[in-house]
């Protein structure tokens, strides 16, 4: 099964809210982890339950950049704000990066996130 992350900014949350609803059957087949909030309202307003980590701005990023430093996540959506400023930036250049360095496939935004979903459906 699949092991994946989803993380959304404040703004960016209806949209991830939006993307999973439509896309639940994939889902569904994954084990997913979130940040915090994020997860908060996956498992109460969509048909998935994920595995929550810590708030994005209080280690959530850096817990979830663990995992891919492990090797333990097969791909992340991280539906980021590019209009607003967050205080952990740095926690999110770091998870950023350590994708990079393992060569996790990352969708930041729904344009990527559309084939990100597309190619998982065709390993389920
Ligand atoms: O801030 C975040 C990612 O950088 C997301 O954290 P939350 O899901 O806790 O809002």
């Amino acid at each position: 099964m699949p092991r994946i992350a989803l993380i959304a900014h404040d703004e960016k949350k209806p949209a991830l809210i939006d993307f999973v609803d439509e896309h639940v059957d994939a889902f569904r087949e994954c084990e997913v982890i979130a940040t915090g909030t994020t997860g908060k309202r996956l498992n109460q307003e969509t048909d998935i339950t994920v595995d929550r980590m810590e708030s994005g701005p209080i280690g959530g990023d850096l817990m979830i950049g663990a995992e891919v430093a492990k090797n333990a996540l097969d791909g992340i959506i991280f539906l980021r704000d590019p209009l607003r400023a967050q205080p952990h930036e740095p926690d999110i250049t770091a998870l950023l990066r350590i994708c990079d360095v393992h060569e996790t496939p990352l969708a930041t935004n729904l344009g990527s996130a559309v084939p990100f979903v597309e190619s998982l459906k065709r390993r389920l």
